[in-house]
């Protein structure tokens, strides 16, 4: 293993894993995955993108390893989080032969990570499972926590389990030739960490974007950073029953606005309907005097310094109106008895959760929001 590469645990006792972070680690693959399921095969699930670009180092390191292993590949792109690419792979699967104490291996983002987590998380009632993020996105977020699923025409992430990985490889290096419209979606999700609860990590990405974008240590070290704060919240709240949902902060809007838009992701990816939605929810926040404007101000300044859009008028395509998106919104998985929970915030790095959020304000803010569009 590369002797640089960073260890993070996901404690969560007969379910804990590690997350482990370096440059060149696709090489080492093999030898990581043995270690942790020594008699295991893998049945790899990738996108075209992938199986261009990265598939065959991976199956190189598996090979030299001795793990058994073979490729199943999906279209790329947010539209594969559905019934029918899900049944496609679960076909696959099964025709292939896969058994419980096999593992799927998802090498790719966010969509390949949770589609296949699904999957593993139902053949055969659960199989073994190992994440290969590519992207910054599934790097910071989504290969971490167990969260897997697909989405329907109601809603994101509608349909799925939770089902924890066994292993988290993340190789900083297949971070070249992610495009810069990606990373910069991915780097949304980074600052979130930020604006959760963590202040200085906020300050020190407003004061390094430049070097994170570029590679080299301040982008391992905010990988690193944001691992750490996804784990600690994980351990203590798997299922999302509490402190969890502060992960959801900006996505309550956010992924109205992914379903609004079709779950096409030429005309938004998730990344950047959740920093729209994170700008929103500051917004929001003020609106109900919460917080004073400068925070929420340096917010929007912070995500249109680094490119990323922060109005609902960037989104191409055209929107619904205020009751298009609050009939999106209240498929929420966080409402509870038919009320509102959002995440909110009372200043940087002070999110909080908020339930009973009265309908009528959001919706009042939204139709605000889009006349000003
Ligand atoms: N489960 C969770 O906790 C969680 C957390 C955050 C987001 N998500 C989900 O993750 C998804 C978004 O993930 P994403 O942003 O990674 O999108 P994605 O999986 O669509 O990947 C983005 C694009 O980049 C390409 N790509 C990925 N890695 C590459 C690489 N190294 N080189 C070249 N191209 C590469 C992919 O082929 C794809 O076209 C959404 O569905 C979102 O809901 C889940
Ligand atoms: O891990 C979590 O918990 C999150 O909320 C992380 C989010 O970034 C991610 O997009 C997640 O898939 C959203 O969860 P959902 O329960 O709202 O679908
Ligand atoms: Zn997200």
């Amino acid at each position: 293993m590369t002797a640089d590469a960073v260890r993070v645990p996901v404690s969560l006792g007969e379910r804990s894993y590690d997350i482990v972070i370096g440059d060149g680690l696709l090489a080492d693959a093999g030898s990581l995955f043995r270690a942790v399921l020594p008699k295991a095969r893998a049945a790899i699930v990738t996108d075209v993108n992938l199986a261009n670009r990265h598939l065959p180092a991976l199956e190189k390191a598996f090979l030299a390893a001795g793990v058994e292993a073979s490729a199943i590949v999906i279209p790329p792109g947010e539209s594969s989080k559905s019934f029918e690419v899900f049944e496609l792979v679960v076909d696959q699967m099964i025709g292939g032969r896969y058994e419980r104490g096999d593992a799927v291996v998802a090498l790719g983002g966010g969509v390949v990570g949770d589609l296949s987590g699904f999957v593993a998380g139902v053949v055969r009632r659960g199989m073994r499972f190992v994440q290969i993020p590519t992207s910054l996105l599934a790097q910071v977020d989504s290969s971490v926590g167990g969260k897997t699923g697909i989405n329907v025409r109601h809603g994101k992430n509608l349909v799925g389990v939770f089902h924890q990985p066994d292993l988290v490889i993340a190789d900083t290096g297949v971070l070249d030739t992610l495009s810069e419209r990606e990373f910069r979606a991915g780097y949304a999700e980074v600052a979130k960490y930020g604006l959760i609860d963590d202040p200085d990590f906020f300050a020190f990405l407003e004061a390094n974007w430049r070097e994170v974008f570029a590679g080299g240590p301040a982008r391992g070290h905010a990988i690193a950073v944001s691992c750490r704060s996804k784990a600690a919240i994980v351990a203590r709240d798997e299922r999302e029953t509490g402190d969890r949902a502060l992960l959801n902060l900006g996505h309550t809007f956010g992924h109205a606005l992914e379903a609004a838009t079709g779950y096409s992701s030429a005309r938004l990816v998730h990344g950047e309907a959740i920093a729209i939605g994170m700008v929103l929810a500051h917004d929001f926040s003020v609106r109900m005097n919460l917080m004073g404007p400068e925070d929420a101000v340096r917010v929007r300044r912070h995500f249109e310094t680094v490119g990323l859009p922060t109005r609902l008028d960037q989104v191409p395509g055209g929107l619904p109106d205020a009751d298009g998106l609050m009939t999106l919104i209240a498929q929420d998985k966080k409402v509870a008895r038919g009320a509102l929970t959002f995440i909110l915030s009372r200043g940087v790095g002070r999110s909080f959760i908020a339930r009973d959020v009265p309908p009528e304000a959001v919706r009042h803010f939204l139709a605000g929001e889009l006349g000003a569009a």
